[in-house]
């Protein structure tokens, strides 16, 4: 599909590396006729697949799946006057069928609360309903004026799981949060990407939310990525669509609620911030093929490399791994070339010296080489894919620990900035956080910062002196 000859630009040149990468490894193809609207590739659908399984399996842990429709009348979808403000003018309509007008148009979900939230009414009646959480893996639809860009911001959202749950009291709802953030943390971990958690500024939590907690990842050109967010709703939305419960006295509550979401921005996050000049770098997790195996045919021994090969996958297949045999009659090094640019996490050689010696030699992705004993194979290559892993982790949390700096002033934070991203302290107030953003050009993305490498303590706010707390400041996609 695509021409594996010419190099890839550097990844120092990311945005340029990025868009050849999601090409040259057929992630998604951008040639589709609209824009922000996106193809799957067979390859790029698998990582997609492996990943979304992946969030499945922590999801069904404690929330069901589900599906609601697509299409929400308007008389339901301008109900919360606060989420229309947020979504007016990204929210797509439909308002024929087939020559005739709808008499009531209907919206393409930019997000499903005004879809399920009406439903939630009718199935909630008293406190033994509670709590309820379910959550959709859907196609979602948001008119997006800044960029689009494949799998970080499309208008066809493709992969958007969201979560919505409802609690008796406003404390259950916050510990949902806090599972969600917990699940999130377990589901970045099992990908390698280390994440950042913050709570949003007021003016940036989702519409109708009571407050919003953000996980950002890095991306090697410093800029941040929200590759999640947990809202906790309160009782707004259930006040809007009546979703009230008996409680244990026979008393009318409203429901207390939270949702949760996650995009395709997760696949993004893996391949800016593990991916090399050499193309993508793909944990074991979720690549689609985990082993590739190369016979290496010298003399006149083919045949016998070949049925020695043969027997190898089949075994490494038994033991559950995802492994593919290249044979194809070209060089090696141009075979290593198509499955590193493809992230393949380990390669295994087995040419005539390593049949005499009963061994394989296994390069992973990021280079490093190991010679294994060929009895007990699939036991050895799970080990050196868990060890791939834990490098390929350390490598990004290096990359993340690099790239958060702390600043004192505007103009301190305005050069770090630049490729980085800065914890301040800030007072709080509206006015100096729009001084900042506005003096560095920036995003004031959250305060109640959670990671190991920022201290959540107080100092003089960066803008005004007053006593403030940590924030991080940072440029996003
Ligand atoms: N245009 C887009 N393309 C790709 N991902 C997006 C786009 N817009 C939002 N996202 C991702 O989707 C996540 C959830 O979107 S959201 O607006 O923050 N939250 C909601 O819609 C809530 N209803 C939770 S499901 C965001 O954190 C972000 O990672
Ligand atoms: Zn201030």
């Amino acid at each position: 599909m695509a021409d594996e000859t010419e190099g890839l630009p550097p990844r120092s040149d990311f945005s340029a590396w990025y868009n050849e990468v999601i090409r040259r490894a057929e992630i998604m193809d951008v040639r589709y006729p609209v824009k922000g609207l996106y193809v799957w590739y067979p390859f790029g659908f698998a990582l997609r697949n492996h990943t979304y399984t992946l969030l499945r399996s922590l999801l069904n842990r404690d929330h069901e799946e589900t599906l609601f429709p697509l299409l929400i009348p308007e008389t339901e979808f301008m109900k919360e006057a606060e989420h229309i403000k947020g979504f007016e003018d990204e929210v797509y309509w439909v308002t024929h069928g087939g020559l005739s007008p709808l008499d009531v148009k209907l919206a393409l979900r930019p997000t499903s609360e005004t879809a399920i939230y009406p439903m939630y009414a009718l199935w909630i009646r008293s406190h033994a309903d509670l709590p309820l959480k379910l959550y959709q893996i859907v196609n979602t639809f948001r008119y997006e004026t800044k960029h689009t860009r494949p799998l970080i911001r499309l208008r066809e959202i493709t992969s958007f799981m969201e979560s919505h749950t409802v609690h008796a009291t406003w404390d259950e709802a916050n510990e949902q949060v806090e599972y969600e953030l917990a699940l999130t943390q377990e589901f970045y971990r099992d990908l390698g990407v280390p994440i950042i958690i913050s709570k949003r500024p007021d003016w940036d939590k989702f519409p109708g939310a009571d407050f919003t907690m953000a996980i950002d990842a890095v991306m090697p050109d410093g800029r941040t990525l929200q590759i999640g967010t947990v809202h906790h709703l309160g009782d707004h939305f259930s006040r809007t669509f009546g979703i009230t419960y008996e409680d244990v006295d026979g008393v009318q509550q409203f429901g207390s609620q939270t949702c949760y979401g996650i995009s395709e921005r997760c696949i993004a996050a893996v391949i800016g911030v593990h991916g090399d000049d050499k193309g993508l770098v793909l944990p074991a997790t979720v690549a689609p093929t985990q082993v590739v195996i190369i016979p290496v045919i010298v003399g006149k021994r083919g045949d016998e490399i070949l049925a020695a090969v043969k027997t190898l996958e089949s075994e490494l297949k038994a033991a559950g791994l995802r492994v593919k045999t290249d044979a194809r009659d070209m060089r090696p090094g141009a075979k290593y070339y198509h499955w590193e640019l493809h992230g393949v996490p380990l390669r295994v050689e087995l040419g005539p010296r390593d049949l005499d010696n009963h061994q394989l030699v296994c390069v992973n992705r990021l280079g490093v080489k190991t010679i294994v004993p060929r009895e007990n194979a699939a036991e050895s290559v799970k080990k050196l894919l868990d060890e791939a892993h834990d490098q390929i982790l350390a490598r990004a949390e290096n990359h993340l620990e690099s790239h958060l700096m702390t600043a004192a002033t505007p103009e301190e934070c305005n050069e770090k900035l630049d490729g980085n991203v800065v914890v301040v302290h800030w007072c709080g107030c509206r006015d100096c956080a729009d001084k900042l953003e506005e003096l560095t050009n920036s995003s004031l993305l959250g305060t109640e910062v959670r990671s190991r490498y920022v201290v959540d303590d107080e100092g003089p706010c960066i803008i005004c002196g007053k006593t403030g707390k940590a924030a991080l400041v940072g440029r996003s996609y």
